[in-house]
């Protein structure tokens, strides 16, 4: 790694709770307090479990995409912290007091309109500056954007990102582990499993109908999509009936109460061929004129 990787010496993170769990191994919250007077900082500590050489080396590659991002609307990673005798290590990040916009959304039913268009362009202005860096984000989703305050939701979960390499528009990807395919676009679905912005543009949809839902978990992607393919389970696998309805035009309907002009926007996400869908600025752009014209 990099020398100006900042170290946080593990003997002063003291162990809070436990913030949530990936497949990678968990997420906690710990007080970096080197006083050992409790005025030290909160950091959410991402633990890599015990060290699969694998492992190891995806970590390192995430600790590397998330050391080189600075903006407002990705959560900011902090350093690294060395267990003793370097058997594994740790990824240091900021906390975000708010934890995830899932379950932000659930807990606070009262989120307008307006809120919701305020998530919504920083979400893209952090996809904007992840597309100038020619990052694809491949995960992006509810459950990992991370709320800082009432005001300000960031970016998370680098695990799947990936770099496009410069001669190409698009990232194919070798090894698809247990992805998330209901949101995923039709391209990245195929057996080509191609990944570009314009992907990310389509999971941005899909988030953006999570998000104008109240991640409302009866009407959650995953269950609306199998609602509408599961009635021959027998079938072909869920991906190949997936790709069927998405070919057949169908699309996950509006949410309810979700204005007609923000559900037109949602759909120019789901166009089915990428150079369709609009990029994340001209979004960000329709977003704020929305927020503006709409008495909401
Ligand atoms: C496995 C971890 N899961 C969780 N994390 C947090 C959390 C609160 N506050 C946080 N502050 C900084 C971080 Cl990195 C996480 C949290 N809350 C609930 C979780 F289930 C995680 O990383 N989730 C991906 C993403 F970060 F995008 F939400």
């Amino acid at each position: 790694l990099q020398e100006q990787t900042p170290v946080f010496e593990e003997r002063y993170l003291r162990y809070i709770s436990q913030l949530g769990k990936g497949n990678f191994g968990s997420v906690e919250l710990c007080r970096y307090d080197p006083l050992g007077d409790n005025t030290g900082e909160l950091l959410a500590v991402k633990k890599l479990q015990p060290s699969k050489r694998s492992f190891l080396a995806d970590f390192t590659k995430e600790i590397k995409t998330l050391s080189v991002l600075r903006c407002d609307y990705i959560v900011r990673y902090r350093g690294v912290s060395y267990s003793t005798g370097r058997l594994s290590m740790s990824l240091v990040m900021e906390y975000m007091p708010h934890g995830s916009l899932i379950g932000y959304l659930e807990k606070n039913a009262s989120v307008g309109l307006r809120r919701m268009l305020l998530f919504a362009s920083q979400i893209c202005k952090g996809m904007e500056y992840l597309q100038s860096k020619r990052y694809v984000h491949r995960d992006l989703a509810a459950r990992n954007i991370l709320v800082a305050s009432d005001s300000l939701v960031k970016i998370a979960d680098f695990g799947l990102t990936k770099i496009i390499p410069d001669d190409k528009e698009y990232y194919r990807v070798t090894q698809p582990g247990e992805s998330p395919i209901f949101w995923h676009a039709p391209e990245s679905i195929t057996e080509s499993s191609k990944f570009s912005h314009k992907s990310d543009v389509w999971s941005l949809g899909v988030l953006l109908h999570e998000l104008f839902s109240d991640c409302n978990r009866h009407q959650n992607p995953k269950r609306l999509y199998m609602q509408r393919i599961s009635s021959n389970t027998q079938g072909p696998a869920i991906p190949m009936q997936l790709l069927f309805v998405l070919k057949d035009n169908w699309r996950l309907p509006a949410p309810a109460h979700c204005p007609a002009r923000v559900y037109a926007l949602i759909r120019q996400c789901w166009a089915y061929s990428p150079e369709d869908r609009p990029s994340f600025s001209s979004l960000s752009d329709q977003i704020h004129s929305i927020a503006q014209e709409e008495t909401l």
